[in-house]
């Protein structure tokens, strides 16, 4: 991996006090996974570039935060990986330009958590989530994850409806429905269990992503339970299943989707009745406070959705989200 690390604040190194129950080092990789094709809709492949600038890097690096931050830099732009050819896979659509993106997503996450470094993936459309995850999971065989999205993002080769693959990421991880045998996807084993994701802020799902849920038994608060518990019980709820004994390591997958329309207007696939900014805030900042977090994806940040002080407000928020999940604290 070719990288820069951006220089630190001279008392960030000087942080005896950093402790973390997996992480080694007060650091942060950040995968800026600029890509598209998960999904129809162009322009959220410059969703990290709009972070970024907005200075997403230097805001984990202040006097605040104080990580050293290390940019995967040789992350290739969204078109230059995309094949000449890439025909449909039964009904899924870039199979080939999906694998080849999530795999080098993949072999960055994993190498920023060999290094006992935070690995902060930004996209990008969430079909990189195979990456991300399954990146995390080489390492830290014992993974939990936490899904916050609208979407449950467990389509299956056979139940997708749309053949986008930014909906199934969460089948392939989990090994589901031929998910092992779809072509070009031969580096990518299975290395979640039903019983080890959580996800939270659910309310727009396609019916065979029901009944996979349903019957796998997979623990889920849609916004239901949200609005029924609070969201601070659901992450306690969320946590006790998870890792009752608050000793396993935790991956965040945030789709900046799952919070309101209103909250996040630049996204691709909005759904009404979501989260609030505080509610999106208490879940990255509850997942902090347990010393458990080893990486976090904050996806689908699409900048040519909506106007540009949506846009603003959108990239704001999201690296608020991240800053939360990273240790920001309100006092
Ligand atoms: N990451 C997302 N925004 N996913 C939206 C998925 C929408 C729909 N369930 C599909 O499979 O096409
Ligand atoms: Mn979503
Ligand atoms: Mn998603």
């Amino acid at each position: 991996m070719t990288s820069i690390t951006l220089e630190s604040p001279s008392d960030a190194s000087a942080s005896p006090e950093f402790s973390h129950k997996f992480l080694k080092r007060r650091a942060v990789g950040v995968v800026p996974a600029a890509f598209s094709g998960g999904q129809p809709k162009r322009g959220v492949e410059t969703g990290p570039g709009h972070l970024i600038e907005f200075g997403l890097l230097e805001q984990l690096q202040s006097e605040d935060l104080g990580y050293e931050v290390t940019l995967d830099e040789s992350f290739p732009p969204c078109d230059s990986l995309r094949p000449a050819s890439d025909p449909l896979v039964g009904r899924l659509r870039n199979a080939r330009w999906v694998s080849s993106v999530s795999q080098r997503v993949f072999s960055s996450v994993r190498d920023t958590c060999a290094k006992g470094a935070f690995a902060l993936t930004i996209g990008g459309d969430h079909s990189v989530g195979m990456g991300t995850v399954a990146g995390s999971a080489s390492v830290y065989g014992d993974l939990r994850v936490v899904w916050v999205d609208a979407h449950a993002d467990i389509n299956t080769p056979e139940t997708t409806i749309s053949g986008n693959l930014h909906g199934c990421p969460v089948s392939f991880l989990l090994g589901l429905g031929g998910t092992t045998n779809v072509a070009h996807f031969e580096w990518l084993r299975p290395c979640l269990t039903p019983d080890r994701i959580v996800y939270i802020g659910l309310r727009d799902l396609d019916p065979g992503e029901k009944k996979i849920i349903r019957s796998l038994g997979i623990k889920a608060f849609s916004m239901h339970e949200v609005d029924k518990w609070g969201i601070g019980r659901v992450m306690e709820m969320a946590l006790d299943h998870i890792a009752p004994k608050r000793d396993k390591p935790i991956h965040l997958s945030f789709d900046v989707d799952a919070l309101d329309p209103t909250v996040i207007p630049a996204t691709g696939t909005p759904v009404r009745g979501g989260l609030t900014f505080r509610e999106g805030h208490y879940i990255c900042e509850a997942l902090h406070e347990t010393g458990l977090l080893v990486a976090m994806d904050l996806m689908e940040v699409n900048p040519l959705i909506g106007d540009q002080g949506g846009l603003l407000q959108t990239v704001s928020i999201g690296c608020g989200l991240v800053r939360s999940a990273l240790g920001e604290t309100l006092l």
